[in-house]
């Protein structure tokens, strides 16, 4: 059996930013040395502390950073030379919606959008596949003439999500996707992104600070410390077997969950 192509993969990156002005210039290495690779249909969580470097890893994913070294790639082949032939293809649902859901635009008009920039899709087909969206993320046709404004953040969230899977992505980047919401709303979020995914069949990368969170929607889970991945293992094998310090620690914080199978 051959192994299927990943999805997205980062073959040893690193990545610098630059700040400061030009006499004092200063590097800051966010990305070390990674290698990371997401399958198609799977789901990689990528938990750490703030300013592991979580963020800057879903970021070359996409395609929106230039590694300082390493390689990209977007199913086999480097992302830098086609990422506008992958248009609506990488996605990103984000922490808050409000940053893809523009206040002034009627939800359908911000869930079409990306087949509406992709210009390859005719205006009734948008529609439809609009509607059949929020149908797949639990919303009511009703939300397709609302404000953003109109809606909870669970709901706005959802909208969110079907704006990230309209286009049929291949891969779609959570990052710190259920953070803002209230609890009870995150396990509605968790369970739509699994039945979602089961359903569509995109590959993800789920980034949390929250392990317990990674660990239910993820197939695998990477650890990120001060910005090198120091772990990578299936979601349940990774509390039985954690080997770095600081997995240990999340773990004290987090004994006995599941993770997903
Ligand atoms: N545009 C930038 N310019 C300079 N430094 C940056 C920039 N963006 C991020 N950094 C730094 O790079 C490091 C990694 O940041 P990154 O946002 O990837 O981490 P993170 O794990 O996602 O953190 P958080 O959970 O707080 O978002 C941090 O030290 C951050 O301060």
């Amino acid at each position: 059996m051959t192994t299927p192509v990943p999805t997205a993969e980062l073959r040893g990156v690193d990545l610098d930013y630059r700040s400061g002005p030009p006499w004092a210039r200063q590097l800051k290495r966010a990305v070390s040395g990674v290698n990371l690779t997401v399958a198609p249909g799977e789901t990689v969580g990528l938990v750490g502390q703030s300013g592991s470097g979580k963020t800057s890893v879903g970021r070359l994913l996409l395609g929106l950073l230039r590694p300082t070294a390493g390689a990209v790639l977007f199913e086999g082949r480097p992302i830098d030379d086609e990422r506008r032939r992958h248009r609506g293809r990488l996605q990103a649902v984000l922490q808050n919606p409000s940053w893809s859901l523009n206040p002034r635009l009627r939800c359908e008009t911000s869930v079409a959008e990306p087949l509406t920039v992709a210009g390859t899709v005719p205006a009734d087909e948008r529609h439809r596949r609009v509607l059949h969206m929020l149908e797949q993320v639990g919303l009511d046709p009703g939300v397709a003439g609302r404000f953003p404004h109109q809606l909870s953040g669970g709901q706005q969230q959802r909208v969110a999500i079907a704006r990230a899977l309209v286009s049929h992505p291949a891969l779609v980047v959570f990052d710190e996707a259920v953070s803002a919401l209230d609890v009870s709303v995150q396990a509605q979020i968790l369970n739509l992104v699994r039945r979602l995914q089961d359903e569509v069949g995109f590959a993800a990368l789920f980034i949390s600070h929250d392990l317990a969170a990674a660990r239910y929607v993820s197939h695998r889970v990477a650890v990120m410390w001060q910005s090198e991945i120091v772990e990578v293992a299936d979601a349940t094998a990774l509390y039985h077997h954690a080997d770095h310090p600081y997995t240990r620690s999340l773990f004290g914080l987090e004994p006995g969950a599941a993770g997903r199978h």
